[in-house]
């Protein structure tokens, strides 16, 4: 088992409050990814519930039991940095062995456990091997090895793709969603990457300020963002966001409305402005559009509709992808 709980913890270093009444249920099994911008809180929440770190209040719970005062070692937990922390000296099995040698486990059954996940991680022609024998990606399956081993109640993963380049952060991505499936194991995990949250995560928590602003699912926080931080947070390019006539004819303060959920035309629409820049990334074309009355606009061109900066182009929002929100920044009920 491997239940967490959350129950208004609070950390602060010396008068600087960096945790505010965190309240948060992680359930068995479940993937849960924290994100937010930088310095809003992640990691240290994530060290106080790892026991890296002390709360200053409230109480963390694993399984039923209040683990506040619990030492680290103890708590059941395994955690992975995105500094590896591999011993340079060693081969990738006594890497992965090593805490369970520390802890007195027979040497048979230990290499037993190793080969295993080894096996899991596709480690196992590399047991031999140092870690400066291996790429950055093999480094990375090495650590989490050491986690599995241990056979925690839950894993803590604290950005441990972030070292990776581009194409070995995918290839990562996904063997940590294959190793979900196959354990089963309840995860946290701290990025500040969207596509990490969104296709790991059974449940995403975003932060701001050491505060949660909504916990949901990644099409719930997508579809039905809380506010208008989680709206702006959450998606790239961000939600365009409009005030003034529009959004009071629309009964709201201001509107939200996505990039993809524009349609573009050259000869009619409700927006009409310029393309200011064209820009292009693969598969997707966005173009910047300068709305008078309305404001810059980024919409998502899709298929032949590739317009160049200095066009004049139409736009009109999709009326049921339409977010919006009140003077106090809350989402309103309903979409339009
Ligand atoms: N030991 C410490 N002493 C004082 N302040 C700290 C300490 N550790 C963290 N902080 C502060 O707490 C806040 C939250 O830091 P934290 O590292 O948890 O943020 P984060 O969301 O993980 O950020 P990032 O995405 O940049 O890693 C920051 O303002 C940071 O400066």
């Amino acid at each position: 088992m491997g239940k967490i709980e959350l129950v208004g913890v609070e950390k602060a270093f010396g008068n600087v409050h960096v945790i505010r009444n965190v309240h948060l249920q992680v359930e068995d099994g479940e993937f849960v990814v924290f994100v937010g911008p930088s310095g809003c809180g992640k990691s240290t929440l994530l060290r106080l519930i790892a026991g890296l770190e002390d709360t200053t209040g409230g109480k963390i719970l694993i399984d039923g039991t209040d683990v506040s005062d619990t030492p680290p070692a103890k708590r059941g937990l395994s955690m992975v940095f995105q500094s590896y922390a591999l011993y340079p000296h060693m081969s990738v099995r006594s890497n992965i062995g090593f805490g369970l040698r520390m802890a007195g486990m027979p040497k048979e059954e230990r290499n037993r456990k190793v080969e295993a996940a080894a096996q899991v991680l596709n480690l196992t022609p590399y047991l031999d091997r140092r870690p400066g024998q291996l790429s950055g990606g093999q480094r990375q399956r090495v650590a989490i090895g050491r986690a599995i081993v241990r056979e925690p109640k839950a894993f803590l993963f604290d950005e441990p793709l972030s070292n990776l380049d581009a194409a070995l952060r995918v290839n990562m991505r996904l063997e940590i969603a294959r190793l979900q499936d196959t354990l089963g194991t309840t995860a946290i995990y701290v990025t500040h990457d969207q596509i990490e949250a969104m296709t790991l995560a059974d449940k995403i928590v975003v932060l701001s300020a050491g505060q949660i602003e909504q916990v949901g699912s990644p099409l719930e926080l997508y579809d039905h963002p809380a506010n208008l931080f989680v709206a702006g947070f959450i998606g790239s390019p961000k939600m365009n966001f409009v005030t003034g006539q529009a959004a009071a004819a629309r009964g709201a303060a201001t509107i939200g409305v996505r990039p993809e959920h524009i349609a573009g035309s050259r000869t009619d629409g409700e927006w009409a402005g310029t393309v200011t820049v064209a820009e292009h990334v693969g598969s997707d074309t966005f173009l910047y559009v300068a709305v008078p009355g309305i404001g810059d606009i980024t919409m998502r061109a899709v298929g032949e509709f590739a317009l160049k900066p200095g066009e004049s182009v139409y736009l009109t929002p999709d009326p049921d992808r339409i977010h919006r929100f009140d003077a106090e920044g809350q989402a309103m009920l309903a979409a339009r």
